[in-house]
């Protein structure tokens, strides 16, 4: 594991063992999953299909934090419209040619593989309650033939998914395993719920150049404090000094996002037009409730030779 003199405290690993909270596999097939519950109510539950988290309760588990599309495939199949789909080795679609990653399809093979559930650690935090920790893993032979063939590396991941009472943490380890090196990126494809998108503004961003999607790629400068969700957005911020993105509804704090090692945020709703276009997104309208406020390591490449590992994720903090 890297040590880095600027982790966040609230990162810090927990220490102290203790008992309280329930872990369960459930479903069969693509559709198992772990559920996790403390003792006073807060849950997260994680699809092994991506290790994809599909819902984070917090408020003694009476608020649910995230939006799932209610015809998102929970079954192995297709990666999930919604909850935090993990991204890698490639964000959006790959480089035309002449990259590792060039064969692979958008955001890569991790949001669309079964990974492994290695197991869990339950842990109190000094400062304030129970926290469990659940931990999952992909390599190389994890992979479908497909993805394999497309991304020929050895290489292993690690994703650690903790819960505390109003956070959820969420880290992963990439480590190259072969002998030649590589490069990726990574995103967690976060899609927040929220009431009303017209009470939405994100901050945090603020002096920060962006590419804009919607715009034909052209890059702009982020120069108002907040950011309003009015249309259809899709913009990849780069190298943000800040290091926490929040959401704010009604004039109020709703989710902090920390970043954890990675300096790109990018923010995507998709409004009207293209949420009908999606096959998966549902309802329609469902764009209301909803916003992707996405971390990772995006502008560029990350590059690991032999048996290097990086890190790099977030914490969340739920604001209710
Ligand atoms: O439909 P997908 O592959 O899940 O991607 C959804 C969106 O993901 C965002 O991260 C991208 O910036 C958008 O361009 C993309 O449309």
């Amino acid at each position: 594991m890297v040590d880095r003199a600027n982790r966040p405290s609230a990162l810090n690993a927990p220490s102290a063992s203790a008992p309280g909270s329930q872990v369960d596999i459930v479903g069969q097939g693509g559709s198992q999953k772990v559920v996790a519950t403390l003792p006073s109510g807060e849950s997260v539950e994680v699809l092994l299909f991506g290790a994809t988290v599909t819902s984070w309760k917090s408020n003694g588990g009476k608020t649910e934090n995230l939006w799932v599309s209610e015809k998102a495939d929970l079954t192995g199949t297709k990666a999930v419209r919604g909850g935090i789909p993990v991204v890698f080795p490639v964000f959006g679609p790959p480089p035309k040619s002449g990259h590792a990653t060039s064969s692979l399809p958008q955001h890569g093979f991790a949001r669309a593989s079964r990974w492994e559930f290695l197991g869990k650690s339950t842990v109190e935090d000094a400062l304030e309650s129970d926290s469990v920790k659940l931990d999952f893993g992909l390599d190389r032979q994890g992979l479908s033939d497909e993805a394999r063939k497309a991304w020929p590396l050895d290489f292993g991941l690690v994703y650690s998914v903790t819960l505390s009472k109003d956070k959820l943490q969420t880290v992963i380890t990439v480590r190259n395993e072969g002998d030649e090196s590589f490069e990726f990126q990574f995103l967690l494809h976060t899609y927040f719920r929220i009431q009303d998108i017209s009470k939405v503004a994100i901050t945090g961003l603020s002096g920060t150049e962006y590419i804009d999607k919607v715009l034909d790629a052209t890059t702009h400068t982020q120069s108002d404090n907040t950011l309003k969700i009015t249309g259809e957005v899709d913009r990849v911020y780069k190298d943000i000094k800040q290091d926490t993105t929040s959401i704010t509804e009604d004039g109020k704090p709703r989710f902090d996002v920390v970043r954890d090692n990675v300096k790109d945020t990018v923010t995507w709703n998709p409004w009207i037009q293209k949420a009908k276009a999606m096959g998966d997104f549902a309802p329609d309208d469902g764009y209301k409730n909803m916003v992707c406020v996405e971390i990772g390591a995006v502008d560029g490449w990350q590059k690991l030779e032999k048996g290097e590992v990086w890190e790099g994720g977030m914490l969340v903090k739920s604001l209710l």
